[in-house]
């Protein structure tokens, strides 16, 4: 059926993850602003410019007193932080009490902690104020108007919290890409245990959770499987994942057996093939395509083949880097890894080959690692990059496409 697969002539790895982040990036979606709780994960699609002084006021950086003029001071009353400060009287030998992140009366020479005054037997208060300022003047962190981050700033909590700091209530950013995941296989199981030739669909539960982790968004509703092995219902669930999805990912189906219905169902619905198989093992039937919605906008369709580590060989070198372009980031970066053990080469192929990768930065091939088995992958840190016409030696350096792990897994 699907003679596209057969005839197409794989890319290089290397050049499949380019054209695919290239890709992402030319159909970033547009700007929209949430409020700064909403804002973990985002792309800033604006500078974040601070909107006023920091800090905003002078401010006291200690509990103390506020003094004008040679001790002993008399004090007038007291600022908490929180309230206008009146100024000091224009006089000698006055103070306010004042505490930590009060503002700072006008007028005041210095401020002297409180463990480092004492009363006076009238009641006044002396001491000797350190010589460094005990509070700070606006702009010593950032000047009104000044450029903190610039665009394509990846939002985390430390930005978000700059940007509450900084006088912000919500924040322009770019929209979060939305994905769908639709499972192919009459095979496939939902629930229970496998066997008599069925198998647990075990994509469909896990890829949500891996797109999450590159920065999309999956709505519960968006995941669908396993769609029955006809090439109308092959059409009919991506035409309804069109409607709302800016990538769907396919798994299954992408090679040309008889029910491998993917690549007659892009032509159907008019799909243009930005990648077509790729020169990487495992994996190489995946495949990248854009293909029009119903509003004539583009979405994108990655086809993961059905295998289940390759499926995810396919998320990592295709997906991962279109979601960093549709987020509006920079390419991912891969780390250098020190390999622990020979790792062969697949010939005129990439391959990709798991590995956990230890505190020293040695990476060591997992066991359990055909395309088949998902043993290996759920103990792995990545997969290390063993180019074409190359075999990885013990102690040589080489990339890793790390997995979107949390700091703590997989230690
Ligand atoms: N004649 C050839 N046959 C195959 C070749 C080949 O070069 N020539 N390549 C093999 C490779 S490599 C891969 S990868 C697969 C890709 O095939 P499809 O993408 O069409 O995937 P399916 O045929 O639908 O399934 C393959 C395999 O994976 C199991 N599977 C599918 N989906 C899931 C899932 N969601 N969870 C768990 N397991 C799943 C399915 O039962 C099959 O065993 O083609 C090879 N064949
Ligand atoms: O290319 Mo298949 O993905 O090796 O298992």
């Amino acid at each position: 059926m699907s003679s596209e697969t057969a005839s197409a002539t794989p890319i290089a790895w290397a050049d499949a993850q380019r054209v695919a982040f290239e890709a992402g990036r030319a159909a970033r979606p547009d700007a929209e602003r949430v409020a700064l709780g909403e804002a973990d994960g985002r792309t800033l699609a604006e500078p974040l410019v601070t909107l006023t002084d920091l800090p905003p006021f002078p401010t006291s950086s200690i509990d103390g007193y506020a003094v004008r003029g040679a001790p002993p001071w008399r004090v007038l009353g007291r600022v908490l932080a929180g309230s206008v400060a009146p100024p000091l009287p224009d006089e000698d030998g006055v103070a306010m009490e004042v505490a930590t992140g009060a503002m700072v009366p006008g007028g005041t020479r210095a401020i002297l902690r409180t463990e480092e005054s004492a009363t006076t037997a009238d009641g006044r208060i002396e001491g000797t104020p350190r010589a460094e300022p005990e509070w700070r003047v606006p702009g010593d962190e950032a000047a009104r108007g000044e450029e903190l981050l610039p665009a394509g700033t990846a939002v985390d909590p430390g930005v978000i919290g700059l940007a509450a700091h900084c006088g912000y209530d919500s924040l322009p950013v770019l929209r979060r890409p939305r994905a769908a995941v639709l499972v192919f296989g009459d095979e496939l199981l939902t629930g229970g245990l496998p066997g008599n030739g069925l198998v647990r669909d075990a994509l469909g539960p896990a890829l949500p959770s891996w797109l999450r982790r590159l920065g999309a968004t999956v709505d519960t509703g968006a995941v669908l499987g396993p769609v029955k092995d006809t090439l109308e219902a092959h059409v009919d669930a991506i035409r309804a994942a069109l409607d709302s999805a800016d990538l769907i990912c396919t798994t299954g189906g992408t090679m040309r057996g008889p029910v491998d219905h993917l690549h007659p169902a892009l032509r159907e619905l008019g799909g243009d093939y930005l990648i077509n198989t790729v020169a990487v093992r495992p994996g190489f039937p995946m495949l990248v395509a854009r293909v029009p919605g119903p509003d004539g906008r583009d979405r994108f369709l990655a086809g993961l083949p059905g295998n289940p580590q390759s499926a995810i060989v396919a998320l990592m070198s295709l997906v991962a880097p279109l979601l960093a372009g549709l987020a509006g980031r920079e390419a991912p970066r891969l780390p250098r890894v020190t390999l622990g053990a020979p790792v062969r080469g697949r010939g005129t192929d990439t391959h990709l080959a798991l590995v956990h990768v230890d505190r020293e930065n040695v990476a060591r091939p997992m066991a359990h690692v055909g395309s088949s088995m998902l043993r290996g992958l759920a103990g792995a840190s990545g997969f290390a990059v063993i180019p074409p016409g190359t075999s990885g030696e013990p102690g040589s350096q080489v990339d890793l496409v790390p997995l979107p792990l949390l700091n703590g897994e997989r230690r």
